[in-house]
């Protein structure tokens, strides 16, 4: 049913994730600040197989590695991230840039704990997460998320899971901070309407036989007979009545 015709529908899903962002018609917004980044490597604890893809998970039991500033008001902490990507190097990212598609995108979840006692009641509001998003591209094989990727083989099928020791989350990033912001969505199931999405201008680069090893991975459990995890990238969704604004000119 289009939103046109419902009013409650048009409240419920005019803000979904993820969108194609027309570079040209995002403003620029002098209240934007630098985004402020400060993640502890002593947070990151362990690897998932999430069936649809994994996650990294981070100790969020007090501010240790947070974000703030940015289009933010107050700190979001840092819970997890993962990957999206695709069947071939040809499509993947979740996120579109004038059109132009990525073989993957990398999410770092945060949640506002400035105001919401757990992630779970923060993702029932608008202002509840922060989601990082870092397209990735084609290039030279990157060392950081190589140690990511000599942990998939101990969560090969769905429900495993591995220690991860110290990893250094903000060495993936790029040294440019420059973003597009927006109101959106998870791009998951529950899908709920709970994300400011700060999608960063620069991308980093993974090489075609470790994007590969991504599709290595399994969504089904170990006893079960194998299926990799080809894709999960979510279709572009539709802007409404949104505007993206970026943080340069
Ligand atoms: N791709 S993404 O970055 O937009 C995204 C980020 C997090 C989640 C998530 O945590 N889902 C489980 C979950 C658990 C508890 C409460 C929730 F609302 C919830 F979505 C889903 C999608
Ligand atoms: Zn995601």
């Amino acid at each position: 049913m289009g939103a046109s015709h419902s009013h409650r529908n048009k409240h419920c899903h005019s803000h979904q994730s993820p969108i194609n962002i027309c570079t040209k018609k995002a403003r620029h917004d002098p209240i934007l600040k630098p985004l402020n980044i400060q993640y502890d490597s002593k947070t990151s604890k362990r690897i998932v197989n999430m069936g649809h893809c994994f996650n990294v998970e981070f100790d969020d039991t007090a501010d240790m590695s947070v974000i703030n500033d940015g289009p933010l008001t107050g700190k979001y902490r840092l819970r997890q991230f993962h990957f999206h990507w695709g069947s071939t190097d040809a499509d993947g990212s979740e996120h579109v840039i004038d059109g132009k598609v990525y073989p993957a995108e990398l999410h770092i979840v945060h949640w506002n704990s400035h105001r919401y006692p757990t992630f779970e009641e923060a993702a029932k509001h608008p202002d509840g997460l922060a989601v990082i998003g870092v397209l990735l591209k084609i290039g030279e094989k990157n060392p950081v998320l190589q140690t990511i990727i000599d942990n998939l083989g101990q969560v090969k099928t769905k429900g495993k899971e591995h220690m991860l020791i110290k990893y250094e989350l903000s060495s993936m990033l790029p040294k440019d901070l420059n973003y597009w912001t927006y109101p959106g969505s998870l791009t998951t199931e529950p899908y709920f309407e709970c994300v400011t999405w700060i999608v960063l201008q620069h991308a980093i680069p993974i090489s075609s036989a470790q994007l590969t090893q991504f599709r290595g991975l399994l969504c089904t459990a170990e006893n079960e007979k194998p299926v990799p995890i080809l894709e999960n990238h979510r279709r572009v969704q539709r802007l409404h009545d949104r505007v993206v604004r970026s943080s340069c000119t």
